[in-house]
């Protein structure tokens, strides 16, 4: 049994609850679905709603970043959820959620080889598979409205923008998937990992992201402001800063962007 599927079975409520009610809305195109979720409306009854889109006109990636995708070849979603009761100080862990969400699903579909590069990146080999992009909104100190959006190479063959080592399921596995499908296995997973966090299972959480960190375990090269060197990841701390250890035993601190893996 796997790490996953232990933890989430100790955490099944002993009354059976009714499934979490997903709200999804299609598009053929939009400019972010990001940007669509940031000014939608949810009812009252809808903790959870989804946009996905075909195409993105505007599609943003981490900082200035853009994000291209071939229309209708790959995954280009968000998910709006309330993750009030989740400390701020403790947010990074909704980023642990939504990239193991993304892990587990891809099990389905490739046995080895997917890891998680920090912050939230998946990895398949040395070769990214998706790129999320958060977006969270503060009230009265809460999370009042985090988005995850994802974009998931799926069906594209060949990649012509300048984004480093990219990298689809179906390059991987020589055939197309079901976007659909998968679409709905990682909503699936992605809701029973927000459950155990509105559970508190922040250390388990924590726990199966280290596990399946990218560069996990050894020494690796990193370059930070002052160059290139030898770094040992100790740990992603809850609020998502790396923690590195050099070869001369400093310990380095890192926000995002503020270091990077050399590949
Ligand atoms: O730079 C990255 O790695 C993050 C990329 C995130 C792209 C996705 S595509 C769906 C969603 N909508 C956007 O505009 N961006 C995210």
């Amino acid at each position: 049994m796997k790490i996953i599927d232990a933890v989430l079975g100790f955490f099944k409520p002993t009354v059976v609850e009714k499934e979490r009610e997903v709200k999804t809305v299609r598009l053929d195109a939009v400019d972010s679905t990001n940007a669509y979720l940031r000014t939608y409306t949810p009812a009252d009854d809808e903790p959870m709603s989804v946009v996905v889109a075909d195409y993105q006109t505007a599609g943003k990636g981490q900082g200035t970043n853009t994000w291209e995708s071939e229309a209708g070849k790959n995954l280009l979603f968000s998910v709006l959820v309330h993750p009030t009761m989740l400390p701020v100080r403790s947010q990074f862990l909704l980023s642990e959620a939504g990239a193991l969400a993304l892990k587990e699903a891809l099990a389905d579909y490739v046995k080895e080889d997917i890891r998680l590069k920090w912050p939230n990146d998946i990895y398949w080999k040395d070769k990214k598979l998706s790129g999320t992009l958060i977006e969270t909104k503060l009230a009265a100190g809460r999370i009042k409205d985090c988005v995850f959006g994802v974009g998931l190479n799926v069906n594209q063959e060949t990649f012509h923008s300048d984004a480093p080592n990219p990298v689809s399921l179906c390059q991987i596995l020589g055939h197309e998937v079901d976007k659909e499908e998968l679409l709905n296995k990682i909503i699936k997973k992605f809701s029973e990992l927000y459950r155990l966090l509105e559970m508190g299972g922040y250390n388990d959480i924590s726990a199966m992201y280290h596990e399946a960190l990218y560069r996990r375990g050894g020494f690796h090269k990193f370059r930070d402001a002052d160059g290139e060197f030898d770094g040992a990841i100790v740990e992603v701390e809850d609020d998502g800063h790396l923690i590195l250890r050099d070869s001369k035993g400093m310990i380095r601190e890192y926000q995002f962007k503020e270091v990077e893996f050399i590949i």
